[in-house]
């Protein structure tokens, strides 16, 4: 419905681009090996998230409810690729990708994201919060031109945004 207002497109337009970065992520752990989790850096995005949350008046543990699915899911988008190209080796990526060039990027798309949460908190509360939820992600698949694995992750750590 491209007439429709769709009050929280920008929360799931930066839910979808963290969790594109976890293609980066996957081949730049393919190239070296790199286990897919990494506890240490999973504490510092968390508490990055909870603090600048604290800034904005955001319940702590909210901040980090919705800070830990986008990682759950974006590591099962990096299991998924990780498995496919360890099946299908042509299509594993050939560019190079690394770790230290993607993660500024996820720890300002997590700010994104808290800044998200403090401005559309209104929204997430209300009665109707899964319905805008459904409406934002449907809109942001067809603009980002998600393909199947990310129209899903997307549309998965996008329910936790509704409190
Ligand atoms: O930075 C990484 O290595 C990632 O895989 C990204 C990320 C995250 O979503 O922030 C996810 C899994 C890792 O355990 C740590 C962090």
């Amino acid at each position: 419905t491209p007439h429709r207002h769709v009050t929280l497109g920008a929360l799931t337009g930066i839910v979808a681009d963290r969790l594109a970065t976890a293609d980066t992520v996957a081949a730049a752990k393919w190239r070296t090996g790199t286990p897919v989790d990494d506890p240490a850096r999973e504490a510092q995005v968390i508490a990055a998230a909870v603090a600048a949350g604290r800034t904005a008046g955001l319940d702590p543990a909210r901040v980090m409810t919705v800070v830990r699915d986008q990682i759950e899911v974006g590591k099962a988008v990096q299991r998924t690729l990780l498995a496919l190209w360890r099946t299908v080796p042509a299509t594993a990526p050939t560019a190079p990708a690394d770790l230290a060039d993607v993660r500024p990027r996820i720890t300002a798309l997590t700010g994104d994201l808290v800044s998200g949460l403090a401005r559309d908190d209104a929204t997430l509360r209300a009665p109707g919060c899964l319905a805008e939820v459904a409406a934002a992600v449907a809109t942001t698949t067809a603009t980002h031109r998600l393909d199947p694995l990310h129209a899903v992750a997307l549309a998965s750590a996008s329910r936790s945004l509704c409190r």
